[in-house]
């Protein structure tokens, strides 16, 4: 597809507030992630994240986030708060990610360095929907706020991947512009405190997207709809 056609998908991650979540809706966000993983400053529960879920306009997805939860856990949220897609960010194999019949987004820890090659995580995970690269290992977590080498992303993945891990909006149309990615994520580079988005920040955010994005003299491709 010509880039000059083709829209990045953005995912604002960590939401735990109508507010926010109404405002992602306002600003053209194409998802939005409720984080479930143990730990995290964002981590809210079912209940509160289905409350949430009625304050998403329609066609914006949601998107439950995992860190080595319980099958009984993500159960749960499934038929609480309904996510149209899981994304897991633990040690979850594919065997456990296809377990509740929705698609998933598998993340890849970039902290440690380069991960497998791109085939070797397609084999190790074929029913991953797409990937997402972010800071977490090497003794980070996810959430931190803090970027990788863009140089190390694997080729060769055959999905659509998701770039994420320390994105704001002042380097969001480098990202963008740099790796072409299918879409990105982004949680602590749009918010005053963990889980508490800032409004100026997230219209930024997006602006910076959409700048990257809109490139009408440049008639290059994107390989595959952003798959390496
Ligand atoms: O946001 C969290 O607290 C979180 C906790 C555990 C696993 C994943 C988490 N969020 C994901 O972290 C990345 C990057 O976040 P940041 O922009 O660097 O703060 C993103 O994929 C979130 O979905």
């Amino acid at each position: 597809m010509p880039r000059s056609l083709f829209r990045t998908r953005i995912k604002f991650c960590g939401l735990t507030r109508a507010g926010d979540v109404r405002l992602a809706s306002e600003l053209g966000v194409d998802a939005v992630g409720f984080v479930f993983a143990q730990g995290s400053p964002r981590r809210i529960h079912a209940a509160e994240a289905r409350a949430l879920r009625e304050a998403l306009a329609p066609l914006v997805d949601a998107v439950a986030v995992f860190r080595d939860n319980s099958a009984e856990e993500v159960r749960e949220v499934v038929r609480q708060v309904k996510p149209s897609l899981l994304q897991f960010h633990g040690g979850e194999d594919d065997a456990f990610c296809r377990r509740f019949d929705l698609p998933y987004v598998k993340a890849v820890a970039m902290g440690a360095g380069a991960p497998a090659s791109g085939p070797a995580l397609l084999a190790a995970f074929p029913g991953a929907s797409a990937f997402l690269f972010d800071s977490h290992g090497g003794g980070h977590d996810g959430g931190s706020g803090r970027c990788f080498d863009w140089s190390a992303l694997p080729a060769g993945l055959g999905r659509p991947f998701l770039l994420s891990g320390g994105l704001t909006p002042d380097n969001a149309h480098d990202a963008v512009a740099t790796t072409q990615p299918w879409g990105v994520d982004v949680s602590s580079g749009i918010e005053t405190a963990p889980g508490l988005k800032d409004g100026e920040r997230m219209r930024a955010f997006v602006s910076e997207v959409r700048r990257a994005d809109c490139r009408p003299d440049d008639d290059a491709t994107s390989p595959e709809g952003g798959a390496r």
